[in-house]
């Protein structure tokens, strides 16, 4: 079958004031590919998925997404999910009133909402945390109350930087089986870890690697 371009960069460059992160990438995404984006720290790997995920548009060179330049795309119409490395939440929403917002925003119905909660919630062992504030949860759960946000949304490409972050052997193994899972489901998959995953080598790929310099 012939591979569909998802994105097409053309002599990237990601500077901040004088410092120049990175210099002329040219790289190619396709549909349905997962892609690990690898490099020592500071490399640039979360300002690559910033640019990807449109939430950076200070940037020379081109990038394409479905062949339209991301830079005229509309954030809010791009089918992408982005699961930063650092929690985001609303310090007065519990658990679940953070997963229902998500989900209604997304346009499920109510029925259709409360389900994919459930059966996201058992999955990820979230279900005693509903009423819990964010704040009360340990740095692993945090980040699978993350994850769960992330798979709430509708998307045909999950962006993830460094997911396994704060994860158990269990955890990193069962978002391993979601990964996988969204790969048959054909979704793109582009994610950084600095942690060597011998399950989550068996379906990448593509490796991306920044290097210093
Ligand atoms: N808003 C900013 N202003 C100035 N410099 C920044 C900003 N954001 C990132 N940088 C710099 O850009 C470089 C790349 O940062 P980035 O976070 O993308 O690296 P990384 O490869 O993801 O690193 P790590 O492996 O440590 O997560 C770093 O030198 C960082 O200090």
């Amino acid at each position: 079958m012939e591979k569909r371009m998802l994105y097409k960069s053309f002599n990237l460059t990601k500077s901040f004031g004088k410092k120049v992160v990175f210099e002329r990438l040219s790289f190619e995404i396709f549909e349905g590919e997962c892609v690990l984006i690898e490099g020592p720290n500071g490399t640039g790997k979360t300002t690559l998925l910033n640019i990807l995920s449109k939430f950076d548009i200070d940037y020379q060179g081109e990038v394409l997404f479905r062949g339209v330049d991301l830079k005229k795309e509309n954030l809010k119409d791009l089918p992408i999910s982005f699961l930063p490395d650092e929690p985001i939440y609303y310090e007065a929403l519990t658990v679940k009133e953070h997963m229902k917002l998500v989900a209604i925003t997304y346009g499920y119905s109510k029925k259709e909402a409360q389900s994919l909660i459930d059966s996201i919630s058992v999955v990820l062992d979230l279900k005693d945390y509903h009423n819990f504030f964010p704040s009360w949860l340990s740095k692993g759960t945090k980040q699978k109350f993350m994850i769960a946000l992330s798979l709430l949304k509708r998307f045909d490409v999950y962006i993830a930087d460094e997911p396994f972050a704060n994860l158990d052997s269990k955890t990193i193994l069962t978002f391993c089986e979601i990964l996988e899972t969204l790969k048959k489901c054909g979704k793109t998959i582009i994610l950084t870890s600095h942690q060597k995953n011998e399950y989550l080598e068996k379906f990448v790929d593509r490796n991306i690697i920044l290097a210093k310099g």
